[in-house]
């Protein structure tokens, strides 16, 4: 049996570790499971260096806990722990499927998919072998729930009706690029290794694994650097280029879970990423001290809880970068059926007029309401039009040309100027924060708390209580898919709450 930490010379990547760690050592290393025995081994054989400062820690894959990593001893900023040759990471270009895919025109996430979905079924031939019998059978992203589950769990949150449209996106996919392969007999593919529950749990992977390397690889697999779990702001390693030092710039966010992330490099050299030559491996590098025992943590983003549940299948309590979003399709309900149809559409398509718009994704548009319940400006400058009177609204609509100030303030102001008898500039006032309180008046205040109220409606008949009070008793490791859509019901609910707080605090504000 091999103890944990003895193998690898801790110094060969970083000479000043060597004393902290020989001072730290454990003195009974933990016993490491199968899995990771045969994955250090493989690391050694494809040139990966993990420095024995670093532990793997197996909770298991039956408990679900995976696999996790620890400082054995302390770990201080610029500490460099590990170096992963491109070579052993697992892309479009370095995958045995690389003739098939590239002469499918398979590329992005798609190829990476076929290319893992190849290797997993080359078993024990496949040169990544020793790093695939430590991947789960599939990541537990909604993705890969049944369509019960995602109603049952997600109905009126922020991943109902996304992860609906990704099954169906998804099984399309398969269809038309993956199906053809199958049945055209040339490559030998089978489809108990290239099924549509096969394409989504190597899915469920890449989007939960994947990083891009540079633009010759594209996304990859990047083994050991896939070890490390999420903190949202408190990261602690992060990867940088053995030969440009100076692309750190690219550094941080480091995942890349999808193509939404496609900006997102790993590591860039601009000399030689085209080729593929040069510039040939990744560095870890520490960028926040760990003490010995801790967790290393990195960063896949600074994300809100629904992106983290749909691309990685975990959320967090109290994420700052939590947001709700009010659907423009819900405000126009809202809209016409406080004033009607045709008086809806006029006000919305004034305010388009003046150039604003709710953000977009999957042919939806909707309104950010922040962690603290602050609604996106666009959404008041909208409801601000709709209670315009009839004088203020024809006015503005004469005089839309007025708005193309050098910077939203003074739009803002532009349009309470014309729309207002009397305006007085808020004393001091600068910030955009400040913009926003022009516009909050009593009428758009109990529109935010009737539109808050609209949106609560979407997750049913139960209360918050009731969803805090079932978290309470729900076990993250067991209950995995409940814990986890209950923080995001919950998370969103509070937002909602905040948001009835921040329009209740001006309307009454207002009035004392
Ligand atoms: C890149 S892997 C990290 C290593 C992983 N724990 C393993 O067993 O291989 C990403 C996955 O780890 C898990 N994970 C990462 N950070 C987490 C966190 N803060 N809380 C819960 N699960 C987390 C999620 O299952 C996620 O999809």
């Amino acid at each position: 049996m091999e103890p944990a930490g003895h193998r690898a010379n801790p110094t060969r990547l970083n000479p000043h570790l060597r004393s902290r760690y020989q001072k730290r050592r454990p003195p009974t290393p933990p016993m490491m499971s199968r899995r990771l025995r045969a994955f250090k081994r493989w690391m050694r054989s494809h040139g990966i260096d993990c420095s024995d400062a670093l532990e793997l820690d197996d909770a298991g894959s039956e408990s679900g806990g995976g696999i996790s990593v620890r400082a054995v001893c302390d770990l201080t900023e610029g500490d460099l722990v590990a170096t992963i040759p491109k070579s052993a990471c697992l892309t479009i270009r370095t995958s045995g499927a690389r003739d098939m895919i590239e002469s499918a025109g398979l590329a992005g996430y798609l190829g990476l998919v076929v290319a893992l979905m190849f290797e997993r079924s080359r078993g024990p031939a496949s040169p990544w072998q020793g790093y695939l019998q430590l991947l789960p059978e599939r990541e537990c992203v909604p993705l890969v729930w049944s369509l019960q589950e995602v109603d049952t769990f997600l109905s009126g949150t922020e991943l109902h009706m996304t992860v609906k449209q990704d099954k169906t996106f998804l099984y399309e996919d398969w269809r038309e690029c993956i199906e053809p392969l199958i049945l055209s007999g040339e490559w030998n593919l089978d489809r108990d290794n290239f099924g549509v529950e096969q394409y989504f749990s190597a899915k469920s992977l890449v989007s939960s694994r994947s990083f891009k390397i540079d633009d010759y690889h594209g996304f990859g697999m990047v083994p050991l650097a896939d070890l490390f779990n999420h903190k949202t702001g408190a990261e602690n390693v992060h990867f940088t280029s053995v030969c440009s030092p100076s692309s750190s710039d690219d550094e941080g966010d480091d995942h890349a879970g999808d193509e939404a992330n496609d900006d997102k490099l790993l590591n860039v050299d601009s000399n030689t990423s085209s080729s593929g030559e040069g510039n040939t491996a990744l560095e870890m590098i520490i960028v926040r001290n760990v003490e010995a025992g801790f967790e290393v943590f990195n960063t896949y983003g600074s994300m809100g809880n629904a992106a983290l549940l749909h691309r990685y299948g975990f959320t967090e309590a109290d994420n700052p970068f939590d947001i709700v979003n009010i659907d423009v399709a819900l405000l126009v309900r809202w809209c016409s059926s406080t004033f009607s149809n045709r008086y809806a559409r006029a006000r919305i398509s004034l305010w388009r007029r003046l150039n604003y718009s709710g953000c977009t994704s999957q042919h939806t548009e909707y309104f950010e309401i922040s962690y603290d319940g602050e609604p996106q400006l666009d959404l008041l400058v909208l409801l601000y039009i709709i209670f315009l009177v009839d004088d203020a609204y024809e006015k503005l609509s004469y005089m839309v040309d007025a708005f193309d100030g050098p910077d939203e303030s003074t739009n803002i102001v532009n349009l309470i100027k014309i729309t207002r008898n009397k305006f007085r500039k808020a004393k001091g006032q600068k910030k955009p924060e400040d913009i926003k309180e022009l516009l909050v008046s009593d009428n758009v205040c109990s529109a935010l708390i009737s539109l808050a109220d609209l949106r609560e409606s979407l997750y049913g008949t139960s209360s918050l209580d009731e969803n805090m009070n079932m978290l309470k008793r729900c076990c993250p490791v067991k209950d995995r898919k409940l814990y986890h859509s209950l923080i995001l019901r919950t998370s969103e609910r509070m937002i909602l709450a905040k948001l009835r707080d921040y329009a209740l605090k001006r309307s009454t504000g207002k009035k004392a």
